[in-house]
C-alpha cells in the first residue's frame, strides 16, 4: 500500500451493522424428519453483530476470519446485495442497498467462488455487455480494456468462451471485468482461491498496481495469509459475527513479536540436544528447529549452547510466519 495515496476522510463507514439468518433445523432420525415436514423448526444464525469500522480512500484492507465468521455477508452488505437488519453503512456517500443503481458504478466486486461472466460466450462479449450495463464511454472502455489486457495478460484468452478457461485465466478475467468501469472501490472475496503459485503472485501484483497507480481502495477477504502479507498492512478480523481485531500486520507482529524460530544445520549428530528455555520442534541428524521467546532466552546463548554439542554449518532465525500469528489471534478470541 502506498501511504501517500491515503486520504484522511473515510470512504467506507459501517456502524453497528447486524444481520441474522433464519435457517431450518435439520431433523435427525426418520421420525423427527417426518414431524419436521409438518412443523419446521428454525434457528437463528447471528451472521453479523454490531460491526463498525471505517476505511479510508487508498487503503488495502484484509478482511479475515475462520469459516462462517461473516466475511462474505459483510462484503454482500457493502456491495448492496444484502440488506442488513440494523445499523448504517455509508460508502462514498451512498447507502449501498438503497442507491444500488448509482452506487454500483463506483464499485467493483469479485466473488472468487462465483462468476460474473457469461459462461458460454467469449470473454470479450461479456466485457462488451458490461460496457452497455455500466454505460461506459467508449474511450474510457477502450483505454481500460487495453490496460487490463496488457497487465493481466489476456490477449490470448479474450476470444475464448469462459467455460474453456482455467481457474487462473478466469480469475484474471473476473478482475478485469470488475475494473472496466473505473471503480474507486474494489471488493474481492477470496480472489486467489484455488490458484497456483504463479497466478496468485500475478493477481497480487495486479491488485497492488491498481491501488498504487489508480488509488483504488481494496477490501479483500482471504484465507491465504500470504495474500495478507503481500498486500494488506491493515487487518480487520471477524469471528462469530463480531469484529475482533483492527490493526496493522506490524502491530500484530509486535504483539507476539518476541517469538522466534531457530533452524540449525550441522554435521551428522543423531542425538537430540535439549536447550533450556526453548521448545525443540524437530530434530533430524543434520537439522534441528527450536522455538523460543526472546524475552526469556537470548538467541546468542542458544546458538553457543548448541555449538558446544554439534558442529554448526548454518543457522537462521525467523519471526513467526503470519499464518501462525493469525492462528494465535483466533485462539486468543476462541473462534
Ligand atoms: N443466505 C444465508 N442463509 C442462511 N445462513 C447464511 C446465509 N448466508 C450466510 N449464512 C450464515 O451466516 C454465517 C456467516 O456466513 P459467511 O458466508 O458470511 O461467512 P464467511 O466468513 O464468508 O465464511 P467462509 O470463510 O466459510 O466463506 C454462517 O453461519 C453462514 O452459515
Amino acid at each position: 500500500m502506498n501511504r501517500m495515496n491515503i486520504n484522511r476522510e473515510p470512504v467506507i463507514t459501517l456502524k453497528d451493522i447486524g444481520k441474522s439468518f433464519r435457517v431450518a433445523k435439520r431433523a435427525a432420525g426418520l421420525g423427527k424428519a417426518f414431524k419436521a415436514l409438518f412443523a419446521r423448526e428454525y434457528k437463528v444464525v447471528e451472521a453479523l453483530q454490531e460491526i463498525s469500522f471505517e476505511i479510508r480512500e487508498g487503503e488495502i484492507v484484509g478482511y479475515i476470519g475462520p469459516n462462517g465468521a461473516g466475511k462474505s455477508t459483510t462484503i454482500k452488505v457493502m456491495s448492496g446485495i444484502l440488506v442488513p437488519d440494523r445499523g448504517t453503512c455509508s460508502i462514498m456517500g451512498y447507502t449501498p442497498w438503497k442507491n444500488r443503481v448509482d452506487y454500483v458504478r463506483g464499485i467493483g466486486v469479485v466473488f472468487g467462488q462465483r462468476s460474473q461472466l457469461w459462461w458460454d460466450v467469449p470473454v470479450i462479449d461479456s466485457f462488451e455487455m458490461l460496457r452497455d450495463i455500466y454505460s461506459i464511454p467508449f474511450p474510457v472502455y477502450r483505454a481500460n480494456l487495453d490496460m487490463l489486457t496488457e497487465t493481466l495478460g489476456l490477449t490470448d484468452i479474450l476470444h475464448v468462451p469462459v467455460r474453456q478457461l482455467s481457474l487462473g485465466q478466469r480469475m484474471r478475467c473476473e478482475i478485469a471485468a470488475s475494473l472496466l468501469h473505473d471503480p474507486k472501490i474494489l471488493f474481492l472475496d477470496e480472489p486467489t482461491i484455488g490458484l497456483d503459485a504463479a497466478s496468485k503472485i500475478a493477481v497480487r501484483q495486479f491488485i497492488k498496481t491498481i491501488n498504487q497507480e489508480k488509488g483504488v481502495t481494496v477490501i479483500l477477504t482471504t484465507h491465504d495469509m500470504s495474500d495478507i502479507e503481500a498486500l494488506a498492512d491493515r487487518i480487520l478480523m471477524i469471528g462469530r459475527g463480531r469484529l475482533l481485531y483492527d490493526g496493522t500486520l506490524d502491530e500484530l507482529r509486535g504483539r507476539f513479536g518476541t517469538q522466534r524460530t531457530l533452524t540449525a544445520d550441522f554435521r551428522t549428530h543423531p542425538e537430540p540436544v535439549e536447550i533450556p528455555g526453548t521448545l525443540r520442534l524437530s530434530w533430524t541428524p543434520e537439522r534441528a528447529v527450536y522455538s523460543m521467546d526472546t524475552e526469556h532466552v537470548r538467541i546468542d546463548r542458544v546458538i553457543s549452547r548448541l555449538s558446544e554439542e554439534v558442529e554448526l554449518l548454518d543457522v537462521s532465525v525467523e519471526t513467526k510466519p503470519v499464518d501462525e500469528l493469525i492462528l494465535r489471534l483466533y485462539e486468543e478470541h476462541q473462534v
